[in-house]
This record gives structure tokens, sequence and C-alpha cells, in this order.
């Protein structure tokens, strides 16, 4: 599964089609071929398990037989006279027939679960996958909404038609199968009276799947233009309130909804149409085989026996038929959720030759960049603080552990802009050597954080490069990527599980002692342990609440277990309290040690320990060098630092 998706990937991007749904951008949909390619490849894998179900499919198809002829028979019996003697042949063959569809069914009912299931639970995982790893950009540009509706609406229906209306639609298939063979083994005049009805099934159908086919893919569309809807009221909901525009944001919800509703009426409208036409195919049908039959037995070409089984045949027809058309419906909706599902795998960025095929695992950190180095520096500057105590009396950093080579991270010429808006950064080059750290520092908006994400690999600059050790950014996989290069923003988010689980969540394979020494390091020890069950308290939603200073203290216990070479952390001390302050700098510090690192603050304390710092200004690196040079220099940091350190 993961390999059919990863790798066809790369050359089915040709085979999506971006959508919009109006307002904004969707993510691909599949087209039919890439789709069936998908299914082929799925089906494929299960082959011997496809045989063997197909085999009890049929045997069930048989079996499901038994019952008109031996009524068949009886009728005859009666007709003839014979004695109850006649009749202990049929009833015993109608017995053994019961005795044998129920595990008949049983059994194509366990091999179909084992041919869907896997295959359908593979494809959720990948979605998921390459969902977590699709670029921050692409998720903002499009609405998380048509991602939501996509892993949720689509694999359901995907799901259900698989469980459910594929099986049917096998089983059912295979029955109008044997029954036309068992019709006209009889006569074959009964067959050709009840194939009258195929020409208004045929034309039905047809007229079906030609009108349905717009409406499902237009349908799920408006879904996920709904979902996205939902979730955009309901993530401003404070600024919403605030603003007193909820009125605004209900009209737009209503819209949405309205317009997904209007896909459904019509839908039902299509499929009530469809089934009075089938309606219309079983009359005709079985009217020419009654006709048949009182025709064939009047002139003695057929028995009572017979014609009353052909009679049977064909009125036993009516609900494979149904079953088999009906659940075009629900195959119908299953494919436009499946190209839909296969557009997502196709949005995974394109890996280039010899990199990893696996799928990205789950982003280590709640967002991930890496530092950026100082423009055009070639050696790095050291700060004075940088060996020793630091300005603001912040610990020492020793140099990296010789045994580990950090890799050089840098921005070339980069230039980016949100969506389709002018750019806010401009043409900037950084280099974070190895070893080395760089602060970012410079007024609200001036690009700080977006220069972050690009060289967190979050985002992808529209013009120059983001490279690790001379590689994009883009080119690494998401597992890579998050392994090297992590990122705390201040926008820490605690998942729902204990205090230990989110900790691991880099690492899941890291046991309790690791934890603890993770917890150690950055010197959270203290208060987890006073927590009501210590590291095992459950917190996140629901659970025990904790405060913003605890949920960056886990986040840098989180990163010092991740133990990756190159850390950014976007003002992520920022929402400390004084002593808080002071707790998750000497924190932040601890776990920066050996390490690279990009530290995006504020506040001053923590740039004076860099060994470069970076001055921002409307998306342009204005100044660069140590602090003691900047100060030095008289310019823009030297009034920030001033305005900083002034006794208030
Ligand atoms: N998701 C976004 N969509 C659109 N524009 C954005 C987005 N994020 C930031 N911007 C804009 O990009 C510019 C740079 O913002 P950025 O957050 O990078 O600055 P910053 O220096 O980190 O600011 P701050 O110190 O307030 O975090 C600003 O004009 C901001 O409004």
């Amino acid at each position: 599964m993961n390999a059919t998706g990863s790798s066809a990937a790369a050359s089915a991007t040709a085979a999506t089609t971006d959508v919009t749904d109006g307002a904004r951008p969707l993510l691909p949909v599949a087209d039919g071929r890439r789709t069936r390619g998908y299914l082929r490849a799925a089906l494929r894998r299960r082959r011997a398990l496809l045989v063997a179900t197909t085999a009890v499919m049929i045997a069930q198809s048989a079996i499901g037989l038994v019952g008109p002829i031996a009524i068949g028979w009886v009728t005859q019996a009666i007709v003839d006279g014979r004695g109850t003697s006649a009749v202990i042949g049929p009833v015993v063959l109608l017995a053994a027939a019961a005795v044998l569809g129920a595990p008949a069914t049983w059994a194509s009912n366990v091999l179909l679960a084992r041919v869907v299931l896997p295959e359908v639970a593979g494809l959720r995982e990948d979605v998921v996958a390459t969902a977590l790893a699709l670029p921050v950009d692409r998720v903002e540009e499009t609405g998380s909404g048509d991602l939501v509706s996509r892993v949720s609406g689509d694999v359901e229906r995907v799901t259900e038609a698989a469980q459910g209306g594929f099986g049917s639609f096998v089983s059912a298939a295979l029955a109008i199968l044997a029954t036309l063979v068992g019709l006209a083994s009889l006569d074959w005049r009964f067959a050709l009276a009840g194939l009258l009805a195929v020409p208004i099934q045929v034309f039905s159908l047809r007229w079906y799947l030609r009108t349905s086919r717009p409406i499902y893919a237009a349908g799920r569309t408006a879904e996920g233009h709904r979902t996205s809807t939902l979730l955009g009221a309901f993530a401003a909901l404070p600024t919403v309130r605030s603003l007193r525009v909820g009125g605004r944001q209900y009209a737009r919800v209503e819209d949405a909804s309205l317009a997904a509703a209007e896909y459904e009426f019509t839908a039902i409208r299509n499929a009530t149409r469809f089934f009075g036409r089938l309606n219309v195919a079983e009359f005709v049908g079985l009217g020419a085989i009654l006709l048949a039959a009182s025709v064939l037995v009047r002139s003695g070409s057929a028995s009572v026996g017979a014609a009353t089984t052909a009679a049977l045949f064909f009125a036993g027809l009516f609900d494979p038929i149904n079953a088999v058309l009906g659940s075009f419906d629900s195959v119908q909706q299953a494919a436009a959720g499946l190209a839909r599902l296969v557009g997502v795998l196709d949005a995974a960025p394109a890996r280039p030759a010899g990199a990893p095929a696996q799928p990205a695992g789950v982003p280590a950190q709640p967002a991930g960049v890496p530092a950026q180095a100082a423009k055009s520096t070639t050696a790095p500057v050291r700060s004075a603080g940088a060996g020793g105590s630091s300005a603001d009396g912040g610990p020492s950093r020793p140099a990296p552990p010789p045994s580990r080579r950090l890799p050089v991270l840098a921005l070339h010429a980069a230039d980016f802009g949100y969506g389709d808006r002018a750019d806010v950064v401009h043409g900037v080059t950084l280099r974070i050597e190895p070893g080395r750290h760089v602060a970012l520092v410079g007024t609200t908006g001036s690009g700080k954080s977006t220069v972050a994400t690009l060289l967190a690999g979050l985002r992808t600059p529209r013009r120059g490069t983001a490279t690790l050790d001379g590689t994009p950014l883009a080119g690494l996989s998401p597992t890579e990527l998050h392994r090297r290069v992590a990122l705390v923003t201040q926008e820490t988010h605690l998942f729902a599980g204990t205090v230990a689980d989110n900790i691991r969540m880099g690492r899941p394979e890291a046991s309790d002692a690791e934890v603890a020494l993770a917890l150690e390091a950055v010197g959270a020890t203290g208060w987890v342990d006073a927590l009501p069950d210590g590291a095992a308290t459950v917190i996140g939603a629901g659970g025990h609440h904790l405060g913003p200073s605890q949920a960056q203290h886990l986040a840098l216990a989180r990163l010092f277990l991740l133990d990756p070479e190159v850390v950014v952390l976007d003002e992520a001390t920022a929402e400390g309290g004084s002593d808080s302050a002071r707790l998750l700098d000497t924190a932040a510090a601890r776990v920066l040690r050996g390490r690279s690192a990009l530290l995006v603050a504020h506040r001053l304390s923590q740039t004076a320990t860099a060994d470069t710092i970076l001055v921002m200004e409307e998306g342009r690196v204005t100044e660069q060098g140590s602090h003691e040079e900047l100060r030095a220099a008289g310019g823009t940091y030297a009034a920030l630092w001033d305005a900083w350190s002034r006794p208030s």
C-alpha cells in the first residue's frame, strides 16, 4: 500500500486535476485512469484471496438456485398426482441448501473482509501520513477542511462501498449469471423472455451513470467547502465573538451547508428516478416469462414444474439486479471519494531520485524549522559570551561533541509570500555553520517567523533555496527533515495523553528512563513529579490543565528526547513570566548545547549569547554580526538593545 501510494506519487502528478470550490483551490483529484490503476494494484496484492472469495461466492449463487428448482419439482409432482414420496427428494435438497447456505455466506463475508479491510486501512494510513507531510503552505492555501473531509467522509465512503457495495455487487452479479444459466437450461426461450428486461436496465443504468457522476463529484467538493467553512468559523471563534461578526459567519456556514445539501437532494431525486425505471424493467421481464410459460406449457414444450421454476428464478433476480444496479450508487460515490484520496497521495511532494520512499511520519514537533545563519557568513562570528558565561549570566555553551558531525543549514536569496499575496521575505541569505547559534531579531511583522519556517522546510521559498548540507529541504523525506531539524514555536500544542506520551511524540520508542532524563535535562522534573500522577498524568483536552510555560517546558523536553541536529526556537520562551522565563531560558540553553540553532526572539537576553545576530526589517536582513559588533555599530540592534536593557 505504502509503496504503491508513494511510488506512484511522483509520476502521477499529471493524472490529477487541481480543483477549486469557487473560493480557494482544493487539493488535486486523481483522474479515472490513475484511480483505476491504484485499485488494480490494490486488488493484485490480494489476488489469491480474491480467487478464493469468488469461488465461494459462485458456490453460494448455485446454492441459491436450489430453492426454485425444488419448488418446481414439488409443483410438478402435485400436477402429476404423484404420492408424498415424490416430494421427499426436493425437501431433502431444500434442507441441504439451507444447511450449506449459512456457512457459504459466512465464508464469503469473511474472505471478502480479508480482501478489503487491510487495503482500506492501508489507504487511510497512507492518506493520513501524506496529509501530515504536506507542505504547510499547501494546506494553508487549500484549507484544512478539504483534507478533513477527505480523510473522514471519503475514506468512510470507500470503506462502506468496499465492504458492503462491492460484496453485494459481486455476489449479486454471480447470482444473476447463475440464474440466467438456470433459465436457459430449463428452456432457452425462458432466458430469452427474461432478457427482454435487459435493454431497459442498460438504458436506465447508462442514464444514471451519466447524470449522477457529476452530481456526486460536485457534491463531494461542496462537502469539502462546507467542512472548510465550519472549521474556519470554529477556529476563529474568539475573534468572531470579540468583533461580533457571528451573524456573518453563520450566514457563510448556512450557505455552504445549503449548497452541500442541495447536491444531496439532487442525488436522491436522481436515484429515485433510476429505481423507478428498474421496476419497469422487472415487470416487463416477469410479464414476458409468464407469457412464455403459458405458451410453452400449453404447447407441451415445458412442464408446469419447469414454468414455476422459471418464474421463481426470474422473481429471484429482482433483488440481485437491484443490488447490482443500486450498488453503482455507492460504487460511484466511492469512486469519487477514491479519486480524491489518490489525489492527496499524489499531492505529496515529489522526492528526488534516490530519496527514501517511506511516507512521512507524524512531524516530530508541533511545527519545525531550522535556524538561519548569518547572511553571506562564511565563518561564524563568535559572540563575547560564547564558550564562557553569557552577557546576561546565562549558561555556557561547550563546542559540539566531535563524534557528531552537524550539518550546514542555509537559505540562499530566498523570497517568500503567502498564497497569491506579495512577498514578505526578500532575498534573504543565511548560513548556520555546524554547532553555531544564530539569533534573529526585528520588529513585529519583519518576517522572522516566516524565514524560520522556510529554514525548517515547512514552507518553500518562491525563489532561492533552503538547503541542509547542500540538499534542498524539499528533497528530503519529511521523516528525515523532522528528525534532523526541529522547531519549537510559541504555539506549543499538547496532545491528549500523558505527560510522558507528549514527550515521546518525536520518539515513540523512547523508554521511561529516557523520558525521565529529558525532563531532568530541561529542569522540569520538579513540577512534573508534583502533578497528581507525575509523568503519567493525563494532560491535553479533558485532562489536567497545564499553563503555557509548562507546555513550553514539555516542548523543550520533547526536543531534547528527539535529539535533532538543528533546532529552531521561535520565541519558544516568550510566553514565560519573569521566573518561568528564566527557567525556560536555562532549559533552552541546555537543549541547544551541542547543536546548531536559530533563535527567533524579542527578548534580547536570548540573543546576546548567539554567535551571530541578524536584524530583520520589512522582510530583509539589514544588520548582522556579533552582539558586540552590532552594539558598536550603533544601528537598529544597538537601539533595540539600549531600549531593552534600560532599567524601567
Ligand atoms: N499565515 C500567514 N498568512 C498571511 N500572511 C502572513 C502569515 N504569517 C505571516 N504573515 C505576514 O507576513 C509578514 C511577516 O510575518 P512574520 O510572522 O514572519 O513576522 P515576524 O517578524 O515573525 O513577526 P512577529 O514578531 O510578530 O512574530 C507579516 O506582514 C505578516 O502579516
